[in-house]
């Protein structure tokens, strides 16, 4: 049986990583969560990835070497090709992704279930503050790309019918870590039934 991508998506600073993190003591049976491999600088805070060169990253990516990539940022970003082994494997399988690529994700694997993390545009900023890994020019420019998909989105998964989970995390970090477990032991354990319907939290 072939398992599930979930995909998370949502503004930088929205706790994506946080909520993977968190995630990991404990994760269903046959649920794993994708290393990504990032042309963001070694021993950056925050994120455990596999820090490359942009070189080496144009390098994978032209020898197949990515499930998956993207630009965002000024940076790179690319999911492994063992994701699909993965899931021939039957597992479900957690990647931290990105609104632009979503389209592309569900025609790659149409049965993906994207779960949208949503924070409060005002605590936007000050998560990435207080994060301290971009600059202050680099987290206005995360702003002003967020600033572009807020509202589009839920609008273009629902009229291309894509499932997707709305994931508030605006408040307790553990409170949305729970309503994310919550719906993984759902995921994992219900034959991978995807629901075309948008699962609004
Ligand atoms: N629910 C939350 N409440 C308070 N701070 C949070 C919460 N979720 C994440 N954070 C903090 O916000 C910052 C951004 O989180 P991060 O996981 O890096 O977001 P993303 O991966 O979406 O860019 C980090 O400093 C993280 O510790
Ligand atoms: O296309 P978007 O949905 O705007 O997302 C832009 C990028 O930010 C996300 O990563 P992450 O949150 O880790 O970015 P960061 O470098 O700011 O942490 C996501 O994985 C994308 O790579």
């Amino acid at each position: 049986m072939a398992g599930k991508l979930v995909y998370m998506v949502g503004p930088s600073g929205s706790g994506k990583d946080s909520l993977l993190q968190a995630l990991e003591n404990g994760l269903p049976d046959d649920c794993i969560i994708m290393k990504r491999v990032i042309t963001r600088p070694e021993n950056s805070p925050g994120e455990v990835a596999d820090s490359v060169s942009m070189q080496v990253f144009e390098q994978i990516e032209a020898e197949g070497g990515f499930s998956m990539s993207w630009r965002a940022n000024g940076l790179a970003y690319g999911i492994p090709k063992d994701l699909d082994r993965h899931l021939a494997e039957g597992k479900t399988v957690l990647v931290n992704g990105s609104r632009s690529y979503c389209t592309h994700v569900s025609q790659l694997y149409p049965d993906v279930i994207i779960v949208l993390v949503a924070v409060k545009p005002e605590l936007l900023r000050q998560r990435l503050v207080n994060r301290g890994r971009e600059s202050l020019q680099e987290i206005t420019l995360r702003l002003e790309r967020n600033s572009c998909f807020e509202q589009v989105l839920q609008n273009k998964l629902s009229l291309q019918q894509l499932s997707f989970f709305l994931l508030d995390n605006s408040g307790d970090l553990k409170q949305a870590v729970g309503q994310l477990r919550d719906k993984l032991e759902i995921w994992c354990s219900a034959g991978m039934q995807s629901d075309k319907s948008p699962l609004l939290s």
